[in-house]
């Protein structure tokens, strides 16, 4: 297991699927110095993802054989499909970041919480059943991954009070300001005042 030194912090994000998580997580992404790391995956892409880019698609085969070989800081199977973080590619984030984000089901980010303890931040993003289902629909996700999403909708807003931060995204830039001023406040940073 990767040891996390000093400043180092895993920011997760987690919450119900559709609800934004990646979006919020890539906007805040913009404004400090942090990186992410993909998961992989067993299942396949779907029409707005890539490669590379969204997930490492990978073969159930290759999945199984990361496995073997204990490749997984952390794994999960939701609904016959596999998904997980390798730890390499942590220890490469941290080479040069002091911070990475991840996003994760409730199962993972609880599993690295236990890990880590306050070396992960858990960051909830949600929004109301209604909301979801319309932004999955507006992707053009099928009605099979819509209802598979919303078959866990309820459990995972469970989750919600057990995460240090909760955020309902409504306007994302409005959240993803108030999620930047909470990754300030882990920042180390020396500011000082300009006048100009
Ligand atoms: N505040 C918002 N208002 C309107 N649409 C939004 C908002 N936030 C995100 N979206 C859109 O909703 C869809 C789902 O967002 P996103 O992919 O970030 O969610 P997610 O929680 O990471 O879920 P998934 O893992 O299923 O992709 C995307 O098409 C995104 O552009
Ligand atoms: N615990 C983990 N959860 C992960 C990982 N990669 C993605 N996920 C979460 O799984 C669900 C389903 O994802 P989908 O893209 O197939 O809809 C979603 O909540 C993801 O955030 C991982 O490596 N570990």
């Amino acid at each position: 297991m990767y040891n996390i030194k000093g400043k180092e912090k895993i920011f997760v994000y987690t919450g119900p699927d559709g609800s934004g998580r990646k979006t919020i997580s890539k906007m805040v992404a913009t404004a400090f110095d942090m990186e992410t790391v993909l998961s992989y995956t067993t299942r396949s892409p779907r029409h707005y993802e890539t490669d590379g880019e969204d997930y490492h698609f990978v073969t159930e085969e290759s999945f199984k054989q990361m496995q073997a070989q204990e490749a997984f800081l952390e794994s999960v199977e939701i609904d016959g499909i596999h998904y997980g973080i390798r730890e390499q590619d942590i220890v490469e984030a941290f080479q040069n970041h002091d911070y990475v984000y991840l996003t994760l089901n409730p199962e993972g980010t609880e599993k690295l919480k236990t890990m880590y303890g306050d070396g992960v931040v858990r960051i909830f993003i949600y929004a109301n059943r209604d909301t979801v289902i319309r932004r999955q629909k507006e992707r053009q996700d099928s009605e099979e991954v819509i209802a598979r999403h919303l078959s866990h909708y309820d459990e995972i807003m469970n989750y919600k009070n057990s995460c240090e931060h909760a955020f309902e995204n409504f306007d994302s830039p409005q959240v993803a300001y108030q999620v930047s001023e909470l990754i300030e406040t882990f920042l180390d940073r020396d500011l000082t005042v300009t006048d100009y």
